[in-house]
């Protein structure tokens, strides 16, 4: 049998304080019904809020091939340690994730870590060389049965490629995630293209090369009448855009990243490469509108874009350095204070961006083993237990990931995962991993 567990006082989605009963990996009861719960485990959680189980579109796991970075094994231990229940890992790997036997490799190596559901995303041109189909077919009919296709790290520029590949996941019911980034202007681009650049002198990288891929895409998407997703969106402009394609009725959602979201390209003055990252941070007025779109509903999503890098691809000059930074453990943290506690966004605004929404988009909503569902009677017990006023320091020593790249070393965040349950299994209690859980129990 199964323990079950009283989560008691919690307060789900930040509203008022009730007990939740876990039992059979589901959610057996809340409120009067939960408390007369004989020999369940108790949880003391007063004062926490209860979120659905977070869901990430757009991690980095490395594995195969960069297992030095990361592996599913440290990357899911990283993600549940975030509140994560379920994270999609980008096909950028070696082998690149373009067939049915790779994306079937790291679905199965995330059921056997049992960490965290694992969704491969499956690249959308064979090597992410942006010439040829990838299989799209036999990645979705897998047993990984993948709904989200990208090139992520590399734009599919090539608009033939993109139209037919926006065709071909209509038939899966798919969706291409596209890392907006025209190639051609931005060539050698290092950060930023505006006055900090000019001052550090560092090759620019202009807003319009993503804004002019986010442009043409919604209308290839409008035209072939499929579902466009666009990945870390980084300027005001590419709000603009998406605000009037979906104006318009095109179906279209879009993503910002944490970092997008508090960091800004004055931090390349430092010329330190832990804030060198793709695409880059930008201006203080980007920062304001991604904000102002993931408050109104422009921006659909918060993804992390974990990025590990090996210390060796980071400690050294800028221009050589790779692009990208760690953040499945502080993606909450960092949501909870620039939106949250600036009273931009609810708790239940965090429960849509961070579980819901994702869910959707990745059709990991039903099924067996539905995630970003709703804190009801019934549901499955994916829950993340998050304190919203604990202070905490960015200790990048103190990561799990197997890789320290993050640019929050030494900073302090307020709202902190304290718990973090998988099909009613603790994944996380008392904000640290619980080692003894048997691999897999959540099969
Ligand atoms: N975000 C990054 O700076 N890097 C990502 C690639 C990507 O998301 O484009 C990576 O794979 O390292
Ligand atoms: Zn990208
Ligand atoms: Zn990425």
């Amino acid at each position: 049998m199964t323990t079950r567990y009283l989560l008691q006082g919690v307060r789900p989605y930040g509203e008022d304080a009730t007990d939740v009963l876990v039992e059979e990996g589901r959610i057996a009861a809340l409120g009067a019904g939960a408390r007369d719960a004989r020999d369940a485990q108790v949880v003391d959680g007063a004062g926490l809020v209860a979120l659905p189980g977070l869901v990430d579109l757009h991690a980095h796991l490395r594995e195969p091939g960069r297992e030095d970075a990361e592996t599913v094994l440290s990357g899911t231990r990283a993600a549940a340690l975030g509140g994560f229940t379920s994270v999609h890992a980008m096909a950028n790997t070696s082998p690149v994730a373009d067939t049915a036997g790779v994306v079937e490799q790291v679905w199965r190596l995330g059921r056997d870590a049992g960490w965290a559901d694992v969704h491969p995303v499956g690249a959308v041109s064979h090597g992410l060389a942006g010439t040829q189909l990838a299989e799209l077919g036999a990645m979705a009919a897998s047993a990984a049965r993948v709904r989200v296709f990208s090139d992520d790290g590399m734009c599919v520029h090539d608009p033939v490629l993109m139209r037919r590949a926006l065709e071909y996941v209509k038939t899966v019911d798919g969706v291409i995630a596209q890392h907006a980034q025209e190639p051609r202007l931005t060539q050698g681009s290092q950060m930023h293209e505006g006055v900090v650049s000019a001052e550090v002198g560092l090759a620019g990288w202009p807003a319009v090369a993503e804004e002019a891929i986010v442009a043409r895409d919604v209308l290839l998407a409008e035209h072939v009448g499929s579902r466009l997703h666009v990945l870390h969106l980084s300027t005001a402009g590419s709000v603009e855009i998406v605000r009037w394609a979906k104006e318009r009725g095109i179906d279209v959602t879009a993503e910002a990243t944490p970092h997008h979201l508090i960091l800004t390209d004055e931090l390349a003055r430092t010329y330190d490469p832990i804030f060198k990252v793709n695409p880059p941070l930008r201006t203080q007025a980007d920062v304001e509108a991604l904000r102002a779109g993931l408050a109104d509903g422009t921006i659909d999503t918060v993804g992390t874009d974990h990025a590990p890098h090996p210390r060796e691809d980071k400690d050294c000059e800028w221009a050589a350095a790779a692009f990208g930074m760690t953040g499945l453990e502080t993606a909450l943290g960092i949501i909870s204070t620039v939106m949250v506690r600036s009273g931009r966004m609810t708790w239940r605004d965090v429960a849509r961006v961070m579980s819901q929404a994702p869910a959707r988009i990745a059709r990991i909503d039903a099924g067996d083993r539905p995630q970003g569902r709703p804190l009801e009677v019934g549901e499955p017990a994916n829950i993340t237990l998050v304190a919203p006023d604990e202070a905490w320091v960015v200790e990048p020593a103190h990561m799990v990931s197997s890789s320290t790249n993050t640019p929050y070393g030494g900073h302090e965040l307020v709202g902190r995962v304290r718990a973090t349950f998988l099909r009613g299994r603790p994944t996380v209690l008392d904000g640290r991993l619980v080692e003894a859980t048997p691999a897999g129990a959540a099969r």
